[in-house]
């Protein structure tokens, strides 16, 4: 996979160097460049900003920097017959969920375009329809400063998911999120700590109580923290005690 991303602080990326996605893309399976936006200015002062329209507080990202690092980002796409896909993090976005990771990951070429100040000229957005399949995505109903803390979330969650990333694909299936419910707690040696002890069935050995403790687990947690994603879930495959419950 091929990945873009074009910021005003192209150094906030540097994260992406480090850990499994450092490793992935030495390894090639991520091909991660990052540009700066200042860069294709063409005034002295290399200016990326000016006043909005209509008024208001603060500063709108000018239209052509923006259109002339796109349309380098897009000469450079993997398959000329294949629109790459142009995320803008946004808290006007559509939702970041690990589905829409999954999704995401399925494709060749992606690119990032990171927002600042009040955001970026709206014509850019209809201009890149041409050349991006274009999909503005929040990370959470918040407000950052821009879009590359988003982007280092969204790389990391999609980076993740491409064969070959992390050690063991079997750690990506019993995630939170990977079946609809979060994930089961989580205990390790010693197993007895502070006069704590890790849940006895954990320690049985009994392949098939365990699997039904950590299910029952899962839907307990999912329905005290987030009931909202047991809307809609089939409680088919839950232990038949906890069917009760829903
Ligand atoms: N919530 C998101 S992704 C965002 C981007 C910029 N500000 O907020």
């Amino acid at each position: 996979m091929r990945i873009d991303v074009v910021s005003i602080f192209p150094e906030y990326l540097a994260p992406l160097e480090l850990s499994l996605i450092g490793k992935a893309r030495q390894d090639g399976i991520l091909d991660l460049h990052v540009h700066d936006l200042r860069s294709f200015t063409t005034d002295k002062h290399r200016s990326v900003d000016d006043t909005p329209y209509g008024g208001g507080a603060g500063m709108v990202m000018k239209p052509e920097p923006w259109a002339q690092a796109l349309a380098a980002v897009a000469d450079g796409r993997p398959d000329p017959d294949r629109k790459p896909v142009l995320i803008v993090p946004s808290p006007a976005g559509e939702r970041f969920t690990q589905a829409l990771a999954y999704e995401l990951a399925e494709e060749q070429h992606l690119a990032f375009a990171c927002g600042r100040y009040e955001g970026i000229d709206e014509r850019v957005i209809e201009w890149a329809q041409e050349h991006f399949t274009v999909r503005p995505v929040s990370l959470g109903d918040y407000v950052l400063n821009g879009g590359e803390v988003a982007v280092l979330a969204m790389v990391e969650a999609i980076g993740r998911l491409l064969p070959g990333v992390v050690g063991n694909p079997e750690s990506l299936v019993e995630e939170s999120h990977s079946d609809g419910l979060l994930e089961y707690p989580v205990y390790t040696k010693p197993s007895v700590w502070r006069d704590r002890e890790v849940p006895p069935v954990l320690l049985s050995g009994n392949h098939g109580r365990i699997a039904q403790w950590r299910r029952h687990e899962q839907y307990r947690r999912t329905a005290e923290r987030r009931p909202d994603l047991l809307e809609g879930f089939d409680a088919g495959s839950l232990p038949r005690a906890d069917r009760t419950e829903l």
